[in-house]
């Protein structure tokens, strides 16, 4: 198995090219990130080529985060803005050579919404396709995220189906699944073609994978038996600095 570093939670109090840089010294495979916009991007690019760790994906900007929002892309009437955060992000993942780009939709519900979400997301395939860009949605439970636009796999799956994009895929956020959905082996192995990227956490707490109620030992060897073999996603929050919490890491590997 091989591992992405979430530096989103994972050395999110350091800058995040020394993050990147405590990544690969850990030994991880990969690293991706939540928003990297404050740091510029050939100093991101410049750290990857030293580490040779490939960062795999990064977010949309979540627009006015000091109001509680989460993403643009589901917003009647902020089409302009959640067009530039996903041009901007397209840009940021070209300049540091990443193949992912999450678009966030944000905290809202309605037809309107999913009609917005899909006209937005149409735009960020067609910027992203030339570039051999993947877009991801992923959705996220109700409990962290309540009024979330987008909270599970079938939403998320019909939306894929709907726009029918050839660069349109899921991020199955083992975390979030199993709080909205669970049936995580099946659920991956029916969706496996339409997947982009996965991550995990522990549930219900959000910690590293050796606890809780998964077993990640079997939904990791699942992943496998798939014939998947892209790093997947440690995005959990550490309790305590991240690299006390790494023994997973050789024991899940
Ligand atoms: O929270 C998550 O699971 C995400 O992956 C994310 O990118 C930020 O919401
Ligand atoms: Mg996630």
């Amino acid at each position: 198995m091989r591992f992405s570093a979430n530096l989103g939670f994972l050395w999110a109090d350091r800058p995040l090219t020394d993050a990147v840089r405590a990544a690969a010294t850990a030994g991880f495979d990969a690293v991706e990130c939540h928003w990297p916009y404050d740091t510029p991007a050939q100093d991101v690019a410049a750290v990857l080529r030293e580490t040779g760790l490939p960062m795999l994906g990064l977010n949309t900007r979540r627009g006015n985060v000091a109001a509680g929002e989460n993403g643009l892309s589901a917003l009647p009437g902020r089409e302009d803005e959640a067009r530039a955060a996903i041009d901007e992000a397209i840009a940021y993942a070209i300049a540091i050579g990443t193949r992912n780009v999450h678009v966030m939709a944000g905290f809202v519900q309605g037809e309107h919404a999913q009609d917005t979400f899909l006209a937005n997301l149409g735009h960020a395939c067609r910027q992203a396709r030339p570039e051999g860009i993947t877009i991801l949605i992923e959705p996220l439970n109700d409990y962290d995220a309540p009024g979330y636009f987008l909270q599970t796999t079938t939403q998320a799956e019909a939306l894929i189906d709907q726009l029918g994009a050839p660069n349109l895929r899921l991020m199955f956020d083992c975390y979030h699944v199993q709080l909205m959905e669970g049936n995580l082996t099946r659920r991956l192995t029916r969706l496996l073609p339409k997947i982009g990227h996965i991550q995990f956490a522990s549930v219900p707490d959000r910690g590293a994978p050796d606890r809780g109620e998964v077993n990640f030992a079997h939904v990791f060897a699942h992943i496998a038996e798939l014939g998947w073999t892209a790093p997947l996603g440690a995005e959990y929050r550490p309790q305590g600095p991240t690299e006390t919490t790494l023994d997973w890491l050789a024991t899940l590997r």
